[in-house]
């Protein structure tokens, strides 16, 4: 077993033999939802991964398929293909530098030219420099969730972008996109050119098929798939929605601790990247997707592109547990702000300021005394885009539901809705618990994010957010005068 993998139960690296036996399990299942393919569970079951965030894994599904002592042999071992893919520039400090070796049956390349994909995906935009399809508000906005759509429709086709900041061409900004699906990619595989997708499913499981091999990524946990990774997205339980972030500024970083001191927020261990697996599968039509500088283009090929036998390096897709996070928070009086529960980031060049970060809010113990508790009432020269996963978020009675959205852009006004802000101020503040299976989280960006057509008409934008508000009513006393400053 190659140290670092997770082996539960305990197997050995399978055998050519076995790993083609485990290719062969594809059922299609008549289900009455559209008769779409399924694949076969077993295939996704007991799933091995390596642990630890940015390290150097070495990982082969074919005994002693990775080369010994160099990256390039002239005779790879099996006859395989050596290919490099660079997350970074060659050149960037060796602290940032990622990048892995492939050790595959046929390399990348091996297919037909790109044309762009007919017809273009409409919904799908990252390009904010281009000012023709994207609008710039303050309003605060927010969304009901999104309906699983009635026609067939996969996690690509599914996917429609909410808002976002410059642009691939720049490689720098980000967008946010939401997905909404119900059927598997079928012999397609998507590659991103502009920039790394960071996917937080809200319903149903993705089983995701990468050159570094598979992930099952259930809601509740968070999947990066870097810049120019080809992965294909299966849905084993149909109707699926969540969020997308996109970045094209670089890649996720742990954020430093601080005083926080060496341990807490997401430890580096619960980070999960796959082990080597490959199908050699000769599969005519073949489509490779290129999104590239916000447009599609397709390729054709003759054979699966998840041939990967063996691989190494620091580049690699990853998944994440949110309900591993470890919160920090006040233990006295006053509310932290939420940069206290960052799990990941994307450093822009100047200190402290991210291009993205993500935010999770889950269950945790409120203590402090005489504090208002709820997040406060705030502007922000960054901009927030939330998303909730399940439960209820702790600063919205009302309105904000699983698998709904809201943005909050740079500087524009927002807090608690008045229930939230009522119950707060009139309630004992005994140490309480947000209680049960709730999730929370935000991307937050120092770039100031154009709002798409489609989002601001989506029938699902919620017209009456501003009234959670409106009914703040004024709790103004002139005559209630604080101790500290009443007369003896
Ligand atoms: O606006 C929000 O709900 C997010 C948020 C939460 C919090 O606890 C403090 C500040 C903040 O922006
Ligand atoms: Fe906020």
């Amino acid at each position: 077993m190659i140290p670092g993998e997770i082996d539960d139960p305990p197997s050995p690296i399978p055998t050519m033999a076995e790993t083609q036996k485990q290719d062969n399990q594809y059922v299609v299942q008549d289900d009455g939802v559209d008769g779409h393919e399924r694949e076969n569970a077993s295939e996704y079951a007991d799933l091995k991964y390596q642990r630890g965030f940015g390290n150097h894994f070495t990982t082969e599904a074919l005994k002693d398929a990775l080369p010994e002592g160099q990256n390039s042999p002239l005779n790879c071992p099996y006859g395989l293909y050596a290919e490099q893919i660079s997350g970074t520039a060659f050149t960037v400090p060796r602290k940032y530098n990622q990048k892995s070796w492939l050790y595959r049956i046929k390399p990348s390349v091996t297919h037909e030219p790109f044309s762009p994909r007919e017809p273009p995906h409409s919904r799908l935009m990252s390009d904010f420099t281009d000012a023709s399809n994207s609008f710039v508000t303050p309003t605060q906005l927010r969304w009901k969730p999104e309906d699983i759509p009635n026609g067939k429709t996969d996690f690509l086709d599914g996917l429609f972008t909410i808002c976002g900041a410059g642009s691939p061409f720049l490689r720098h900004g980000f967008a946010v996109h939401m997905y909404a699906a119900n059927s598997s990619m079928e012999n397609s595989a998507l590659a991103n050119a502009d920039g790394d997708f960071l996917i937080v499913p809200q319903q149903g499981r993705l089983w995701i098929k990468t050159e570094c091999g598979k992930l099952e990524v259930s809601p509740g946990e968070v999947v990066v798939l870097p810049h120019g990774f080809r992965f294909s997205v299966a849905l084993p339980d149909g109707p699926s929605r969540g969020y997308v972030v996109e970045v094209f500024s670089g890649h996720f970083q742990l954020p430093d601790l601080g005083p926080i001191g060496a341990n807490g927020l997401a430890d580096p261990r619960d980070f999960l990247s796959p082990v080597a697996w490959f199908e050699e599968k000769e599969i005519p039509g073949y489509t490779i997707i290129h999104k590239f500088g916000g447009t599609l283009f397709e390729s054709k090929q003759d054979f699966s592109p998840f041939n990967v036998v063996a691989w190494q390096g620091n580049y690699a897709p990853y998944k994440y547990d949110l309900r591993k996070f470890c919160p920090f928070n006040t233990v006295l009086f006053d509310h932290a702000d939420p940069s206290i529960n960052t799990v990941l980031t994307v450093p822009s060049e100047r200190p402290g300021v991210a291009v993205v970060d993500l935010v999770v809010f889950p269950p945790r113990w409120l203590v402090a005394e005489h504090t208002f508790r709820p997040p406060y009432f705030h502007r922000n020269c960054m901009s927030e885009f939330m998303g909730l996963i399940c439960g209820a978020y702790e600063g919205k009675a009302e309105g904000f539901l699983p698998g709904g959205a809201s943005l909050h852009n740079c500087m524009s006004p927002h807090g608690v809705d008045t229930p939230t802000y009522e119950k707060a101020i009139s309630e004992e503040p005994r140490p309480a618990k947000i209680e049960g299976d709730t999730l929370a989280f935000m991307f937050e960006s120092s770039l100031i994010p154009r709002v798409t057509a489609r989002a601001l008409e989506s029938p699902k934008r919620d017209l009456n957010y501003y009234k959670g508000w409106i009914g703040l009513r004024s709790h103004f006393d002139r005559n209630n005068i604080p101790q500290t400053v009443r007369k003896p």
